[in-house]
Order: C-alpha cells, then structure tokens, then sequence
C-alpha cells in the first residue's frame, strides 16, 4: 500500500513502567515512515505545552486519586484537541506512548478508581473514539523493576510504587485487552528487543498496513 493510500491511524503503546515500550515505538515511527507515511509521535500524559506541565504536577505532586484522574483526562482533552485528532484530520498518523487504556490500567486496575467515573470520564472526553491498534507491552512487575533499575534514572511517583501496584495494572491491562481484542494486541515483553521488534512490525503490518 502507498503512503498516500493508507487511512491515517491511531496506534498507541501500553505497558506497566520498564516494560520496554518506548525501546520499540522508534522502531514503529521508522517502519511507517519507511513507507513514506507522515508521523506524529507524542505521549502521554503531555503531548502539548500544557499536558507537559500537568505531567510535570502528576508525575512529581502527591494528590487524591479523583484529582489524578480527571488530570489525565484534562491533559488528553487538550492533547485531542490540539493534537490528535488534527493530525489525523489532515492524514498523519499518530503514534502515542499511553492513552486512555493507562488511565483504566493505573487508576481504575491500580489505584481503585470507581470504574463508573472512568467510563464517564471517557464518554465525556472522547465519545466513540478510541486507538485503532494498542500494544500493550506485558512483563511480570519484577522484570520491569529490573530493567528500570539498570536504567539508573530517578524514579517518579508512579515508579515509586510497590510489586503489588504492578501486579494490579498488569491485570487492569489484560482485563481490558479482554474486553477489546480486535484493537488490544498483547505482546510478550520478555524476549530479546531484536524478537519484540519482529513481532511488533508483523503486528502493525498485519492491523494498519495491508
Ligand atoms: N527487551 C528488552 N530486554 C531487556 N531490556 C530492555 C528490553 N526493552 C527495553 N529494555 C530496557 O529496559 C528499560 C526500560 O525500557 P523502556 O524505557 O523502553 O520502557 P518503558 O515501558 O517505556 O518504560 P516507562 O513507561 O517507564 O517509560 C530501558 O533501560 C531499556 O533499555
Ligand atoms: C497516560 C497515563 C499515564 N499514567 C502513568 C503511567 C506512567 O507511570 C506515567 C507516565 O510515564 P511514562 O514513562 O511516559 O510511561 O504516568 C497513568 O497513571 N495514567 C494515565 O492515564
């Protein structure tokens, strides 16, 4: 299929923290852009100049459960807005590290945020919208430990949490993989990067380019 044929695409990336996806998304922006396709590659949370700065408060600042979520929210409606959904307007496709599936995993699976306000908050922010392809990258919580460990970076508030916190947004994941598997693929994120790589293009290939 020619660059210029291709529908443009929502293709987001998912993980506990150190499962390896943001090793991998380089690897997606490459092979599409190899097939002459125009890319947005962004994050969450951040994306834009004011998502950056709620991250900053949401990575770093102590606060209530509620408040955290309904930040994630605000800072994905702005990333929509001023982002998302012009790209794919006008044809770029969009690549993003965490959407609203991380809000579900981590706040709903790991914090135990009421599943009804998440479902809310999501009707409300992107009504019938979700990513045409989610990766999520799936590793036992001391593995990723491991590796982030081996990283040496200081750890944030997130990474600051215990194997049991993990344990839940792993499941919180899987559980939503469940409940969307024509969009939610899951990748074994225990293999080598060389062995990912493979299975993640075969994926993309198979989903966003035939
Ligand atoms: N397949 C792999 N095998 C071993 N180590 C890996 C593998 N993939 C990534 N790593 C290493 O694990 C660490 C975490 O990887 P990466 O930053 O890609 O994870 P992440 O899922 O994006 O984490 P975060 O969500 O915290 O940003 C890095 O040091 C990276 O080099
Ligand atoms: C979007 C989103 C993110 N989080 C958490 C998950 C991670 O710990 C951090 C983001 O860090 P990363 O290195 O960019 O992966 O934020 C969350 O709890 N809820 C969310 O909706």
């Amino acid at each position: 299929m020619s660059g210029s044929q291709a529908q443009a695409r929502f293709i987001t990336f998912e993980g506990i923290d150190g499962a390896g996806k943001s090793s991998q998304i380089a690897a997606v922006v490459a092979l599409l852009e190899g097939r002459g396709l125009c890319i947005e590659q962004t994050r969450e949370p951040g994306g834009t100049a004011l998502g950056e700065r709620l991250r900053e408060l949401l990575l770093h600042e102590p606060m209530h459960l509620e408040t955290e979520a309904m930040l994630m929210f605000a800072a994905r409606r702005e990333h929509l807005a001023a982002r998302i959904l012009p790209a794919l307007a006008a044809g770029r496709w969009v690549v993003s590290d965490r959407f609203s599936d991380a809000t579900y995993a981590y706040q709903v699976g790991g914090r135990g945020l009421d599943p009804a306000k998440f479902a809310a908050l999501e009707a409300w922010v992107h009504p019938g919208f979700q990513p045409d392809l989610t990766l999520v990258f799936d590793l036992p919580p001391e593995v990723a430990a491991a590796r982030l460990a081996k990283g040496g970076a200081e750890p944030d508030r997130f990474e600051r949490e215990q194997r049991d916190f993990f344990e839940r947004v792993r499941a919180a994941y899987l559980e939503r993989a469940r409940m969307a598997p024509g969009r939610i693929r899951i990748i074994d994120a225990g293999g080598t990067a060389e062995s990912i790589r493979a299975e993640v293009e075969a994926i993309v290939e198979e989903c966003c380019l035939r």
